[in-house]
């Protein structure tokens, strides 16, 4: 299929880019300048998705800086809540479905079990609150859409918390990571994976309400970011890359402009059962990552 997907640099994007062509699909990024989701002008959206002739359209710019938000919230909300639905408004217009994504952040943080789609929302910071409103504005614009939630995403690619802990290891010997915030590390291209078979399911299957909604998709298992740093630095060490001592910490100890959830988890059986769509472990997926990482790091040296 031919599968346009908005921004340019995102770890999501460049995921598709690298995994489409062994899918069979034609990825088409399309971003600023021609789309900007900032602007409000939901005519000059549309013609940018239009003019690369989409067979579906997958939605995965977003202003994703959840501290920076909490002092930009028009911004926030004008690219997350506006911006998704214009997109939204503009598959609907041009018959293709939609798969949207979204973020674990649209939860309280509450309790201990994994959230289900149908359980209560409830933000605890504006990057939340602003990706709910998209999630809102994409579902009453599009029904032909699957707004997939995922969370703590990393890759090759962007900037991201397995990045950012190589980088800091490299000139710290111990780090104070937070232990008590639980949720599932995602690799991009594992994303790219799954939005690719939920849009040929949408694609194939135009009648199948199963198939549209909410759905939550993750990496399989969980762990703190405290576990998910000790995990980088020891796949980073295995192959004689930078590694640090993790230190957990309160998330008292570590005061961050944005509140986040304590318990992330998302249970994800029900993209499983419509979609047939399961991400691999964690750890599995990591340590492909980091390995990659690895050899950036040799090659520029
Ligand atoms: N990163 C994470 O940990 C998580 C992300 N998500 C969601 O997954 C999706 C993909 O995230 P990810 O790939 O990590 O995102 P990144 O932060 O890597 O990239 C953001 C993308 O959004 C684009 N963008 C930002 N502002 C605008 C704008 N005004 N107009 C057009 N494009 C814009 C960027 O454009 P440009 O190419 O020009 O830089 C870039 O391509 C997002 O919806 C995000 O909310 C959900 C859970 C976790
Ligand atoms: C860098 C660093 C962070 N932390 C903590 C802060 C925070 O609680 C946690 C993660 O920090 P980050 O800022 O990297 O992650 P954060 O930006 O909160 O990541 C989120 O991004 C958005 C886009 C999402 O949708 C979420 O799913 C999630 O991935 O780790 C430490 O404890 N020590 C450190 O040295
Ligand atoms: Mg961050």
């Amino acid at each position: 299929m031919r599968i346009a997907v908005t921004g340019l640099a995102g770890q999501v994007v460049q995921s598709l880019v690298e995994r489409g062509p062994a899918a069979g699909h034609v990825i088409l990024p399309v971003g600023r300048p021609a789309l900007d989701l900032a602007g409000g002008d939901g005519a000059a959206i549309r013609a940018a998705l239009a003019a690369v002739r989409p067979e579906a359209i997958v939605s995965a710019a977003a202003y994703t800086a959840v501290d920076k938000a909490e002092s930009e919230p028009d911004l926030a909300f004008a690219v997350n809540a506006a911006g998704a639905g214009h997109v939204a408004q503009a598959a609907a217009a041009l018959g293709v479905p939609l798969v949207h994504l979204s973020t674990d952040y649209v939860f309280s943080g509450e309790g201990t079990r994994a959230w289900r789609e149908d359980d209560p929302t409830g933000p605890k910071g504006v990057y939340g609150a602003s990706k709910l409103a998209g999630e809102q504005a994409v579902l009453a614009a599009q029904p032909n859409s699957a707004v997939l939630r995922t969370a703590w995403v990393y890759s090759p690619f962007g900037a991201n918390f397995v990045k950012t802990m190589l980088r800091l290891a490299a000139s710290r010997d111990t780090l104070g990571v937070v232990a008590d915030q639980v949720g599932n590390p995602t690799s991009a291209l594992d994303i790219a994976d799954g939005v690719m078979q939920v849009a040929q399911n949408l694609a194939d299957r135009p009648t199948d309400e199963s198939l549209r909604g909410l759905f939550h998709m993750t990496g399989s298992g969980e762990t703190s970011w405290a576990g998910f740093a000790e995990a980088i630095f020891a796949a980073s060490a295995g192959l004689g890359g930078p590694s640090a001592q993790v230190h957990p910490i309160a998330t008292s100890d570590y005061p961050t402009p944005a509140a986040r959830p304590v318990n992330s988890r998302l249970d994800c059986a029900k993209l499983a059962a419509a979609h047939g769509v399961r991400l691999p472990d964690w750890r599995l997926s990591l340590a492909g990552v980091v390995a990659r990482l690895e050899r950036q790091q040799e090659e520029a040296r």
